[in-house]
């Protein structure tokens, strides 16, 4: 067994006795015995040059699996909402032709959503020996890092490069066998090699915004970095709240601005079949349409703001009670919803993000 370069290679070798030689043909005596075969030496060679993924794996700290979130938002998706998008020029253009695209939108209208609706639809028809990584920031763990997203959309792709794992082997043997961390311009430089190996990359990165602030010049020189049309052939789609850094460092960027004109038909299917699954007073057809509307009218292209005014519903009885709730719902939501964009924006004060909310509704 020899140790090179983290490389291993086995021999396993079987030794057995030969065979004795044929009996003589029968006579008086009988003859003697043939000649005997020495013994057979059986070389079973096995050469394990790869370093197992699960080392690589374990070398990048565990990128973080994104199916989980990926089914979790697949699993609210109301069916047919987002084909809008699907079937959109500029989505279109942008699937067939390498280049970026930026969906925005309050909070609330159903980026994340959207963006797993996206995701399954590049999945499903996405040309052989393409690939799609995705990532989705999220404030509620530690999915806020650049470096975890570099990773975890190194470690997809890596999986379904034509040389899987390939660049990545390549940079451990490079650090000392992996005795050495990567530093973020190593992984950058696998990145570019993995786009360069795939004929066709897709990378879907939601809600940037909620990438931890302190990583945001990075993130953004990263995105410009891999919007390079000369560089790569890659597709490269990402959402976040409007938010004016962004605007500012993303404004020759293509994107579609989520809101009310956009968003009212899917809130209305969505809501529709919802006031229809009640199951008291407002499923009823001489109810159902108006309060459908209301709710439509009152969310806002929101989608989150939908949910609250359904949770309201249910909590009303009679139409009367429904009525009643419309008269004081401004307060309500703007209570619910402020808790969201405080936790957005931090450092407001509720009070005062309450009092834009009761404006603006
Ligand atoms: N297409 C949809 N079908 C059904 N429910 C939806 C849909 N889109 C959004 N929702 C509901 O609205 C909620 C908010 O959606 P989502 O998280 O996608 O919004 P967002 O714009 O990404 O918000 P934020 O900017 O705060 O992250 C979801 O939790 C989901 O319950």
């Amino acid at each position: 067994m020899s140790h090179q370069d983290n490389q291993s290679i086995t021999f396993n070798y079987t030794i057995s006795g030969g065979t004795g030689g044929g009996g003589g043909e029968g006579g008086v005596n009988g003859g003697g015995g043939g000649p005997g075969e020495g013994p057979t030496v059986i070389f079973g060679h096995s050469i394990k040059n790869k370093i197992p993924e699960e080392i690589l794996q374990k070398w990048l700290e565990f990128p973080p699996d994104t199916q989980d979130r990926q089914y979790y938002l697949q699993s609210l998706h109301h069916p047919a909402t987002g084909n809008w998008l699907l079937c959109d020029g500029t989505f279109i253009s942008w699937k067939n032709t390498p280049g970026s695209l930026w969906i925005k939108g309050i909070s609330g209208t159903g980026k994340s959503v959207l963006s797993s609706t996206v995701i399954r639809e590049l999945v499903k028809t996405c040309p052989e020996k393409s690939a799609v990584a995705y990532f989705y920031f999220d404030f509620s763990n530690n999915r806020q890092h650049l470096d975890i997203m570099v990773q975890s959309i190194i470690w997809q792709l890596s999986g379904q490069s034509p040389l899987p794992y390939g660049a990545l082997r390549q940079l451990y043997k490079t650090l000392k066998n992996g005795a050495t961390k990567p530093q973020q311009e190593d992984l950058l430089g696998v990145l570019e090699n993995l786009l360069s190996e795939l004929d066709w990359t897709y990378i879907i990165i939601d809600g940037i915004d909620e990438c931890r602030k302190t990583d945001w010049k990075h993130l953004i020189t990263f995105i410009h970095n891999l919007c390079h049309p000369a560089k790569h052939r890659l597709h490269l789609l990402f959402t976040s709240q409007l938010i004016q850094e962004f605007e500012t460092a993303f404004k020759d960027i293509t994107s579609i601005t989520l809101g009310s004109k956009v968003s009212n038909n899917d809130i209305k299917s969505f809501v529709g079949s919802t006031v229809r699954e009640t199951g008291n007073w407002a499923s009823e057809n001489k109810y159902a349409r108006d309060v459908t509307d209301q709710i439509v009218q009152k969310s806002n292209g929101m989608f989150r703001l939908a949910e609250c005014l359904l949770r309201e519903l249910n909590l009303c009885n009679w139409k009367d009670d429904w009525d009643k709730a419309l008269t004081v719902l401004p307060t309500t939501l703007s209570g619910i919803y402020s808790r969201f964009l405080t936790r957005a924006i931090g450092s407001l004060n509720p009070a005062f993000i309450q009092a834009i909310f009761r404006w603006l509704i």
